[in-house]
Order: C-alpha cells, then structure tokens, then sequence
C-alpha cells in the first residue's frame, strides 16, 4: 500500500512526508510547487510536479502507482489577508481542486482521503476551547473555502462512498528538530516565522497587531501545533479509515493557548535576541482567543502530541532559521 501525498513539498506537507518515509511508508507526492519547495520533499519519496486539478495529470500519477490506496491532501492557498482580496482564486484552487480531485478518486477507486481543514472554519468562536461539533461560521473566504471542501467530502461520501477525515489544525508552528526543514513561506505572514527572521536579522522588527482585545494581557491568543504532530495525526487518520471507519473531523490543537506577547517572550528567552518589537493596529479578521478541545482526537484516533511545551517547539523553528535564513533559496 501507498500514499499520495498532495502537497508534499509544503510546509505541513514535507514533514508528514519525512515522517512517513521514516516509517518505512511508500509515499507518492504530488506538487505544483506554486508555494512549495522541491529541496523540502524527503529524496526517498516519489515526486511528481503538477496541479491536483489537471485530472489527465492525475489519472496518470494513479495509473503509474497502483498501490496508492490512500491520499493525504494538504494542497491549497492559506493566506487569510490575500483571500479577503482574491476569494475567487481560493475557491478556484482549494473548492474547486477538491472537486476535480474527487472525480479522479472516485473514477479510479481510491476512497479514502484525509485532508487539512481549519480553525478558520469556525469564524469567531462562541466559547473556547472549541469543539468539533460547535457552529462554523467563518469570517474569510480562506475559512469558507475549506468548509465548502468539508461540505463537499460528505455528500461525496454519501453519494460514492468516499471516507474521509477532516483535521482542522489551530496554529502550527515548528520545524524538523534537526533543522533540515522547516516554513519558508514568500511572503511569510505567520507570528512566529516573523518573530524569528527578527531574531536572525532577516527582519528589523516585529508588529504586534492590537493589544486591546479581549484577552488577559489584550493580545490574541493562540494555539500551537508541531507539524509532527500534525503528520503522527495524519497517519493514524489514514490508519482510521483503512480499519473501516466512517468519516469524521478532528481538532488539532495542544488545548492550551499562548498570547503573541507570549510567543515574543518565549522567543527571546529561546534565541536570546531582544526581538525589537512595536505596536500596531489590530489585522482584520483576528478573532480574540482560538483554543482547541483535541481531546476527540486523543481518544478515538489515539493521538498523542509530542511536542506540548511552547519552549520546544520555538526551539525546533530556531534552529532551522538560525541555519536557513533565507530559507530554501530556490526562488
Ligand atoms: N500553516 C498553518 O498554520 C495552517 C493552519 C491550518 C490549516 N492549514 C492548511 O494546511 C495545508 C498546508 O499548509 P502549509 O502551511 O503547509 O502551506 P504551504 O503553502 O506551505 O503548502 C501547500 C502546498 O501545496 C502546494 N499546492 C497548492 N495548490 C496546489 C495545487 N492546486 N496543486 C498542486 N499543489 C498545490 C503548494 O505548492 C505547497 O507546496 C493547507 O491546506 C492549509 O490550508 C495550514
Ligand atoms: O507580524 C505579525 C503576524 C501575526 N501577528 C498576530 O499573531 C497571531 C497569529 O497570527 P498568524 O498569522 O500566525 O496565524 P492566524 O491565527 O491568523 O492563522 C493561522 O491559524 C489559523 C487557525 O487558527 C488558520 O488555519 C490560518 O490558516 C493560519 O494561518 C494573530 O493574532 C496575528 O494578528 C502579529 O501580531 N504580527
């Protein structure tokens, strides 16, 4: 058995490759590289460059890898502020790519798929931490597209009997702990990829978007997730289904959260760098405080997040910007 990986040279997408590759899996990726990075797919993967909505492309891939039972699907645009702008390219490439995705699964009958959903899916929460079964009203195209592709995966399910699993990951943050991948994202708009290109010299500064939010020291609070984590989620997700299982979403988060103010202490304590950091106005869309209730995942799929202490995971992300600054430099 294989697994087609969908965005295998991304920045969730490679650690899940590499995770899986250490663990003796056949693994087949798939990516246009359009925000991805050849050098951070694991060498032992098989690669093959293209879009997952050119379905003859794809027949192809299935065609040439027959033992692929299974895909992990991680491809599609993420950025909230550029969806605000463009949503017709985020329903063009994440909704209307899982479509054509579908229609080749379902021709050539591979029917399980594990995906990235979204805390965005949930818009502004109405209580923390958030469960899976609490109201998705999101407040972005970004959040709406996703949901849309949740929405899309049960009737596809109910129609052509297509299981799927559904992980909507709260923020995730990390790298590789011996720093040979890590997020290389152009234009970079996450907290603590921006917090530690300050501290590498990369970046003079870092804003702080609003400090009057609803929250104990008016910074937005979050939850973070080592993408190890995520992969180690991932594969008994795919585990889940081939046991028979019926499709479901699970949260991904460590249920504790952390405000930017925080982040930027422990990021200086981590690196040592003072960080210089300034005030500025609140970034629209931010919602006050995203936590997750994970504990869906930790007793039906058996989950266990390594890496449940901030320190550690600042850590891992340091050492791989302190020794790629520039990240993969191949574009
Ligand atoms: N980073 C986060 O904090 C976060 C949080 C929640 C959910 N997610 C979701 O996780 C997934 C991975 O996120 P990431 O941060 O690794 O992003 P990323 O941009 O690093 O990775 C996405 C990968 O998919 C590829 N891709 C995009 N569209 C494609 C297409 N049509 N055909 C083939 N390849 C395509 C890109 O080249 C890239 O390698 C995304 O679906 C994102 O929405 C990310
Ligand atoms: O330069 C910056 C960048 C971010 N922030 C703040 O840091 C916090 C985290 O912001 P990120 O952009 O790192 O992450 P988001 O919470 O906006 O979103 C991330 O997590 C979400 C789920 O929680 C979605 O999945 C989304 O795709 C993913 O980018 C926010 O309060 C943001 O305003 C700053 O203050 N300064």
């Amino acid at each position: 058995m294989a697994i087609l990986v969908l965005g295998g040279a991304g920045y969730i997408g490679s650690h899940t490759v590499d995770r899986l590759v250490d663990r003796g899996v056949d693994v087949v990726v798939v990516d246009s590289l359009v925000t991805g990075h050849r050098a951070a797919v694991n060498s032992k993967a098989k690669f093959y460059q293209g879009d997952i909505a050119d379905q003859p492309f794809m027949r192809d891939v299935f065609k040439e890898n027959p033992a692929i039972d299974a895909v992990i699907h991680f491809a599609a645009f993420s950025l909230v502020a550029e969806s605000m702008k463009k949503p017709l390219k985020y329903f063009d490439n994440n909704t209307s790519g899982m479509i054509k995705l579908l229609e080749v699964m379902n021709e050539v009958g591979v029917k399980k798929i594990v995906f990235s959903s979204t805390a965005a899916t949930y818009g502004i929460p109405e209580q923390v931490p958030i469960k899976e079964s609490d109201p998705q009203q999101p407040i972005n195209p970004y959040g709406e597209s996703k949901l849309m592709m949740e929405k899309i995966m049960r009737w596809s399910d109910q129609a052509y009997g297509i299981k799927f699993i559904a992980l909507r990951y709260f923020n995730v943050a990390g790298a590789k702990p011996d720093g040979s991948i890590g997020e290389d994202h152009n234009p970079e708009t996450h907290l603590l990829p921006i917090v530690l290109q300050v501290a590498a010299g990369t970046r003079e500064k870092l804003q702080i978007f609003g400090d009057d939010y609803d929250t104990p020291d008016g910074t937005n609070v979050r939850d973070y997730v080592h993408p190890f984590d995520l992969a180690d989620a991932h594969i008994l997700a795919v585990d889940y289904l081939r046991q028979g299982h019926d499709s479901t979403a699970f949260n991904l988060g460590s249920s504790t959260g952390f405000s930017n103010m925080e982040i930027l202490k422990a990021a200086r304590e981590v690196t040592g760098k003072p960080i210089p950091a300034e005030l500025a106005p609140r970034r629209p869309g931010d919602p006050d405080t995203l936590i997750a209730a994970s504990d869906k995942a930790r007793k039906v799929l058996g989950w266990k997040p390594q890496f449940d202490d901030i320190h550690k995971i600042i850590e891992t992300a340091w050492k791989w910007h302190a020794t790629h600054p520039n990240g993969y430099q191949d574009r």
